[in-house]
Formats: structure tokens, C-alpha cells, sequence
């Protein structure tokens, strides 16, 4: 009976189970909450302890319900003003992720302790995600915390991330952790609020992310942070194909996550049905940037019968990567059909365009979205 509920709460989060009955650590689903910069700077560029004081006072009742990652930007922000002469170069933006990095969770730490949870420091790397072993040491670390009631706070490892291998932005890195846990849902908070349409109108609730609502999406971003709303879509609807509900939302109110959950802020992003296996859902979220092909109509429909790709249905290669890494499908008018773990790496591609019989990746190792 008891296990009965707590599925339905998983798989909808429409049903809150009794809030006197104490879940235990495996009960309770994953809830990824990601914070941008802008989100939580105030009008003078500085973090506001006033929000994190906030976050942390929600965040301290959710954790009973939920098993609680944290993806919080703000490390760049809080050390910048410790660089002469800042310009945001790659190598500057490092040096401040280092010095704001402990400033930033030295306040999450002040303002958690005040209900008595410790928070712990996840400095994450691609590698982390493309590599399935180092996900599940990550993974089992994760458990640890949680069967201790300690709130783990992800950023990027910016220091030692050079451009090739850099999470595109923190929402990448959220998405990426969302699907890994297979969360219940993953909560981004934004300036903006939610999802607008083209009268900045918040929508919602967006069954699926198609050509309509990429069509409102426009390119303005905040100065703050680096994530726009466009890579927001493209990681949403790479969630939702993987059965994860994605959440848009920011920080208005007293409970905004709360609010967020039960439809009342922000966009929902309903997730698709997925019966694909934890294997697939990593192979899905590795390394989802590095690279991409575009295929032609006849190597598209192969996919969809979940054929292998042969290199004659390869119209483009795009980005740098190599044997064994996971790259991104595109169809010729770039709505991203899948991802696939490629057999040669994309100069090899190129070099065997024309062949007939070249296989670039095995059906095995594609997931067709
Ligand atoms: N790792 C960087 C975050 C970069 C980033 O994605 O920022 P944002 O677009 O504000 O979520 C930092 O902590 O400043």
C-alpha cells in the first residue's frame, strides 16, 4: 500500500503522501533545483543573503519529501571583483569561479545551518557524465549525503574546464544530473519566471517543447549568467523526452518550489512516457554538446526503425570529437532526433562520407528521442 503511493507520487508528483509519514531515503525522489546567477544576485551584483536565507528555509522542508541536488551558478559573480581590470576571459572567469566558489558556500552553509543541515561541495566535470563508472561513484557519494541529510550543492569545476570540455552553462549540468538520478522533476529558476509567449505572457504548461514554442523563444539573456532560454528549451526537451518534468519558474513568493510543483508558478514542461533503460537514459545525457550530425531524410526514417547509421546518410558533421564519444542526430532542419556513441570519430566521417557500407554508429549505442 505504502509502496503503491509513493510510486504514484514519483511518477505524477500530482499526489503528496501524508506529510506525518516519514519516507525513507530510497522513497523519497530525486528533486533537482537549479539557480541561476541572476536569480540570485540583487540590483548591486552582489548574492543576496536575503534569497538564500529563503532558499535554504524551502529547501529545509523539501528534503523531507525529497532527495535534494542543488545546482546553484554564482561562483564567477561572487569573485569577479577580486580580479583587476575584470574583461570575463576565459582564464579570468576561471580564477573567479575559484575564489567565489567557497564565498558561495560559505552562505549556503550559514543559512542551512540554521536548521541543522550540513551542505557539501559537488565541483562537477564532463568527464563525471561521460564516463558511466565515474557517474556511479558520483552516484553512490550522492547516497551518502542523503542518508545523512546533507544537502549536496553542484557547480561546474570551472577551474580546470577548458572550452572543449565545458558544460555548455549550469543548465546542462542540471539536466544532466536530472536524468542521471532519473529525477522525479528539475526545477530551473530564472529572472524571467517561466516560459513566455510573444505577449511575455508566462505559459503554464507546454505539453511538448515543438516548432510553436521554440518560436517564442527569443535570444535576450541576462548579463549575469551565461544560459539563455534557448539552451533552457533545448535541455527541457531533452528531459522531457527522457521522462523527466522540467519546471521554468524563479523565486517569487514565500515556497516558490513548492508553488513550482503544484502548477501554480512558473511553466511546467510535461515529460513523455519513457521506457528506456538506465544505460540508455546515460548514454542519452553524455556529452550531449560535444558534437553533432545532421542525416539525411533516408538515414532519419533508418533511425526511427532503429537501424544502424551508416556514413552515406550523413549530410554534415559539425564540432570536433572522436571515437566513442556521444554526439547529438539532427535531421536536415535541426530538431535534434537523438543521440548516438559514435564508432569513428568525426575526421574519420568525413573522410567516408561517400562510402557505402561505413557504419558510424552501432543501433546499440543510439537513442532515438
Ligand atoms: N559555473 C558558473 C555558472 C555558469 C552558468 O551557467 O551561469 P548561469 O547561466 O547563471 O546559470 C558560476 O558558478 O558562476
Amino acid at each position: 500500500m505504502v509502496f503503491h503511493r509513493i510510486l504514484d507520487y514519483k511518477r505524477g508528483l500530482d499526489f503528496y503522501p501524508d506529510p506525518f509519514f516519514i519516507l525513507t531515503n530510497m522513497q523519497r525522489p530525486v528533486l533537482v533545483i537549479k539557480l541561476g546567477t541572476a536569480v540570485i544576485t540583487d540590483n548591486k551584483g552582489v548574492i543576496s543573503q536575503a534569497i538564500i536565507r529563503k532558499v535554504a528555509a524551502e529547501i529545509a522542508l523539501l528534503s523531507k519529501r525529497f532527495r535534494i541536488v542543488l545546482v546553484s551558478s554564482g561562483a564567477v559573480g561572487s569573485g569577479k571583483s577580486f580580479i583587476k581590470q575584470y574583461k570575463g576571459t576565459l582564464t579570468e572567469r576561471k580564477a573567479a569561479a575559484a575564489i567565489g566558489n567557497p564565498i558561495l558556500i560559505r552562505l549556503y552553509q550559514k543559512h542551512f545551518s540554521a536548521y541543522d543541515i550540513p551542505v557539501a561541495q559537488a565541483l562537477c566535470e564532463r568527464v563525471h557524465f561521460s564516463r558511466r563508472a565515474q557517474f556511479l561513484q558520483l552516484k553512490e557519494t550522492f547516497d551518502a549525503f542523503w542518508e545523512n541529510n546533507i544537502i549536496p550543492i553542484v557547480n561546474e569545476n570551472d577551474l580546470i574546464s577548458n572550452v572543449e570540455l565545458k558544460f555548455s552553462d549550469n543548465d546542462e549540468l542540471a539536466t544532466l544530473m536530472a536524468i542521471g538520478f532519473d529525477a522525479a522533476a528539475l526545477i530551473i529558476c530564472t529572472s524571467v519566471g517561466g516560459f513566455m509567449n510573444d505577449k511575455k505572457e508566462i505559459i503554464p504548461l507546454v505539453g511538448n517543447v515543438d516548432r510553436n514554442i521554440l518560436g517564442y523563444v527569443t535570444t535576450d539573456k541576462s548579463s549575469l549568467g551565461l544560459g539563455g532560454m534557448t539552451s533552457k528549451l533545448t535541455f527541457t526537451r531533452l528531459a522531457n523526452s527522457l521522462g523527466i518534468k522540467v519546471i521554468i519558474t524563479g523565486l517569487k513568493g514565500s515556497s516558490p518550489f513548492s508553488a513550482a510543483l503544484a502548477g501554480e508558478q512558473g511553466t511546467t514542461f510535461l515529460p513523455q512516457e519513457s521506457n528506456l533503460k538506465a544505460r540508455q537514459k546515460w548514454l542519452a545525457s553524455g556529452s550531449i554538446t560535444i558534437g553533432s550530425i545532421l542525416v539525411d531524410k533516408g538515414a532519419a526514417k533508418a533511425l526511427q526503425q532503429r537501424r544502424s547509421l551508416l556514413t552515406v546518410g550523413i549530410a554534415q558533421v559539425q564540432g570536433k570529437f572522436v571515437q566513442g564519444e556521444v554526439v547529438q542526430l539532427m535531421d536536415d532542419e535541426g530538431v535534434i532526433l537523438g543521440v548516438a556513441k559514435v564508432k569513428l570519430g568525426a575526421a574519420a566521417i568525413k573522410e567516408s562520407l561517400k562510402a557505402k557500407n561505413v557504419v558510424a554508429a552501432h543501433a546499440d549505442d543510439i537513442v532515438v528521442f
